[in-house]
């Protein structure tokens, strides 16, 4: 009997767009599995550094690969992350990843490496179907899903979001940082504009709870079946 494909939405976006707060949601009130995939490329940059690893030299960020025993859940009530043994679930979040994340995105073999291990989570997804989300997920994980979207807002609205979760100096630092990191990583993908075929969500004027429901409105029109 050959295996039941989950069902795939893609969920591409800028920085603080929300796409693992939005994502998450979707998939707990829909029963499917969630894939954070920014969450992996956080992780070998949390590598890399553990390792003493020049991260702006390519070639040993790619030799850092042979060493990465990477390791997500798909639940979105709650997910760890393991390189090796170690759980870095919070230490990926920590600002020094986010500095030095997108050197390590942009590395071709990096990438290849981990869109195959991204394929591979998605094809072992017990739930009946997967809310995968990053940068690249619409138009190269997986082109071919059903439902895919892009989730975006202005970028004063994302940086006062992310600078909402922090105090003081941390906070202007995390915008400043938002806008650096999405201008590095819109140079290796284009996650600005929907491919052709891809539904933009633009929450700029939009709750949280209003995101989710926009989100859900665009897999209904696709699959009603799996909406309750
Ligand atoms: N529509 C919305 N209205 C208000 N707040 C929102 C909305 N969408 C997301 N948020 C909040 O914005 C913040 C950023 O969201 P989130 O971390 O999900 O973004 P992201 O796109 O995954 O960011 P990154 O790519 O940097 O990891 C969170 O505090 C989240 O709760
Ligand atoms: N599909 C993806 C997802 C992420 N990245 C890179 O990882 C960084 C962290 O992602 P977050 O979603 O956790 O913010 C991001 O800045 C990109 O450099 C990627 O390249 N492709």
């Amino acid at each position: 009997m050959s295996p039941v494909i989950p069902f795939v939405v893609a969920v591409d976006g800028p920085a603080g767009s929300g796409k693992s707060s939005v994502s998450k949601e979707v998939a707990r009130r829909l029963g499917f599995g969630f894939l954070d995939t920014g969450a992996a490329y956080r992780a070998l940059a949390w590598h890399a550094e553990a390792s003493g690893i020049d991260t702006d030299d390519g070639a040993s960020v790619a030799s850092c690969l042979a060493s990465f025993e990477y390791r997500i859940g798909t639940d979105p009530s709650g997910y760890a992350v393991h390189v090796g043994d170690t759980d870095v679930t919070d230490a990926i979040r920590d600002p020094l990843v986010s500095a030095v994340v997108s050197r390590v995105a942009r590395v071709p073999e990096v990438r290849t490496h981990l869109i195959e291990l991204f394929r591979s989570i998605m094809a072992n997804e017990a739930k009946p179907g997967i809310v995968v989300e990053g940068r690249d997920i619409t138009t190269v994980v997986a082109p071919d899903a059903p439902v895919r979207i892009l989730l975006t807002a202005a970028e004063d609205v994302r940086i006062a979001r992310r600078s909402a979760e922090l105090v003081g100096d941390s906070a202007q630092a995390a915008g400043e940082q938002l806008h650096r990191r999405d201008q590095a990583d819109s140079k290796v993908v284009d996650f600005m504009n929907a491919a052709e075929g891809v539904t933009t969500v633009d929450s700029t004027e939009l709750d949280f709870d209003q995101t989710v429901d926009a989100v859900i409105d665009v897999i209904r029109a696709v699959q009603p079946a799996l909406v309750p």
